[in-house]
């Protein structure tokens, strides 16, 4: 019989410690099946070799039924003696190549992949399918690796080594994947060609479902439908001030016409401050740590600001429910990594939640944007340690590389401040001048950046970029109004909270603009491109 050829788009794995109360497995695998899922993976790791074998064999009767292969988790043995169609193996298991001896050249291997090593060791095996993960953090195996997010998912992708495995070789990613990010992580894995994803594999979420039919038809669905909002859907100029207005006035009306809620889980320092800026950006804020409604919260929300600022480790749990649903509702999610760079808890705390689902845009300054590209930075506290010294000439090239390499890795927005502001897509880089140096003696400044972000993003969904750039353009250009004639940073932030509310009304802003006094701010963005191979072209600047 030749090796089967499977549809790998909906695939469970078993976990029977989740059950729902009174529901055997095997009654909850063929629920599953007919609600679409198209593999499953029998794995069992508390069963003796005849109660696996036993089990195994029941729920082979099941799948047989609908013609839906049954691949066995770990154990040759008991894939032989049940006649499993495949096995799939991790790395303390059997290798490929004694697994394939043992099995023959008719059944399914799949090899679970966690890091890049692992995949440079599978060079040459003869395996059906990989099984990529943990792709987020999941309570399922909790001694599970170091969850990939999207960054370590592309990092894996973009690998030349695939080229030692059979060409599109089928991926199933698994780990934390629900019906409120697959469609994130389908979409910021997309684009590479060299292999394809299938589709999920999926444990508690199917195996702890009261109606897991309804479940599974709900992934199917997910699975076929077009993308959640990505930033790139709307294309936008900005080669001249005249076009840079008519989108600031188009982003800025839609602000106004919402007065969208933007839940904050931010740092006890700044939380008066962010929830006054919120409102006069034209937003309405919450300030909520509690992880009882964060889900509630999520069904309402406009868009979800997680600032780091002043984080225990207690408050993990909090940041995946709110990440996790505030993604399920397509809420765009801010992340600002305050101090990233200045402790080991604090490294942690980055790496964890950029591992706990999609996040849209992460605002930081440099101290903060470097240590989420990887480097090890010796932050003061919070405040930044700029070494890329100026804005000019080759230093800024590295800073326009810098924020377009994390934003690639993240397929995401990412903002980087300073005197100048940096802000990429991965495709594009755009330098925004203005702001005051007011800004830097005047804390918080950074977090109510992500404030405003989120506050223009959350009703300009289908524009994210763009709506970052204006968040960036109003707060620079309300932060050098507000320092006309103030005393110095007290005052400075009363006149700027005043500015930033009399320049949000969107009329307001749109007859500001084109007053002499906003030319005389000499405010200029400058912008680069990136081409394939990754390399900056020439930049453009743009006088507002
Ligand atoms: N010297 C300066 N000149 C112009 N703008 C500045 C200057 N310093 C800071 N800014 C502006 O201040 C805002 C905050 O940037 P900064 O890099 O200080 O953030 P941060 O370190 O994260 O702040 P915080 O942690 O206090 O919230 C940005 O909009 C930035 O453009
Ligand atoms: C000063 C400070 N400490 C923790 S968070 C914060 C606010 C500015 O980031």
């Amino acid at each position: 019989m030749p090796r089967p050829s499977v549809d790998y788009s909906l695939y469970l794995v078993t976990d029977s410690g989740l059950l729902p109360k009174n529901r055997s497995l095997a009654e909850q695998v063929e629920r599953a099946i007919r609600g679409g899922v198209t593999v499953v993976q029998l794995r069992e790791k508390k069963l003796s070799t005849a109660e696996f074998i036993k089990r195994g064999r029941e729920i082979h009767e099941i799948t047989r039924k609908y013609n839906v292969p049954l691949i066995i988790n770990d154990r040759v043995d008991v894939a032989l003696a049940v006649d499993a169609e495949g096995l799939h193996v991790g790395w303390d298991d059997c290798d490929v190549k004694t697994a394939r001896e043992l099995l023959g050249p008719d059944k399914i291997i799949g090899v679970s992949i966690t890091n890049l090593d692992e995949l440079s060791r599978l060079h040459g095996a003869d395996c059906d399918y990989l099984g990529v993960g943990p792709i987020y953090a999941t309570n399922t195996k909790p001694d599970h690796d170091p969850p990939l997010g999207i960054s370590g998912l592309r990092d894996l992708l973009q690998r030349k080594n695939f080229e030692g495995l059979p060409s599109k070789i089928p991926i199933v990613v698994i780990g934390g994947v629900n019906t409120g990010n697959l469609q994130w992580i389908k979409w910021a894995a997309s684009g590479e060609e060299r292999m394809s994803i299938q589709g999920p594999a999926v444990v508690s979420a199917i195996i702890s479902s009261e109606d897991p039919e309804d479940l599974c038809l709900s992934f199917r669905k997910l699975l076929t439908a077009p993308p959640a909002f990505a930033f790139s859907q709307h294309e936008f100029k900005l080669d001249d001030a005249a076009e840079v207005y008519t989108n600031i006035s188009s982003i800025l009306k839609n602000v106004h016409e919402h007065k969208s809620m933007i839940h904050h889980i931010t740092n006890d320092v700044v939380k008066n401050f962010s929830a006054n800026v919120c409102l006069a950006a034209g937003g309405s804020p919450i300030m909520s740590e509690n992880i009882e409604e964060t889900a509630d919260l999520a069904r309402i929300n406009g868009a979800f600001v997680l600032n780091m600022g002043t984080a225990s480790p207690d408050a993990h749990p909090l940041f995946f429910e709110a990440i996790r649903s505030n993604n399920q509702f397509g809420n765009p999610v801010v992340f600002d990594p305050v101090g990233a760079g200045a402790s080991k808890l604090r490294r942690s705390t980055t790496a964890v939640i950029l591992g706990a689902g999609y996040i849209d845009v992460i605002k930081g300054n440099e101290g903060e944007i470097r240590t989420v590209a990887g480097e090890t930075v010796e932050m003061r506290g919070v405040d930044s340690v700029d070494t890329i010294l100026d804005d000019e000439g080759e230093s800024s090239k590295t800073k326009a590389l810098l924020v377009s390499t994390v934003a690639q890795r993240h397929k995401n927005i990412v903002v980087m401040t300073g005197v100048t502001d940096w802000v990429s897509d991965g495709k594009s880089v755009i330098a925004i001048s203005g702001g005051h140096m007011l800004q830097g003696v005047v804390t918080g400044t950074g977090c109510s950046l992500g404030t405003v972000i989120a506050t223009m993003i959350a009703n300009n969904r289908n524009c994210k970029f763009l709506s970052v750039i204006v968040a960036i353009i109003v707060y620079n250009y309300a932060a050098m109004r507000a320092a006309e004639g103030v005393e110095g940073p007290g005052s400075w932030a009363v006149a700027f909270i005043d500015w930033l509310f009399r320049l949000s009304g969107q009329s307001g802003m749109d007859a500001l603009f084109r007053k002499p006094e906003f030319k005389e701010l000499g405010m200029s963005l400058e912008i680069w491109g990136r081409d394939s191979e990754g390399n900056l072209g020439e930049s453009k600047k743009v006088r507002l």
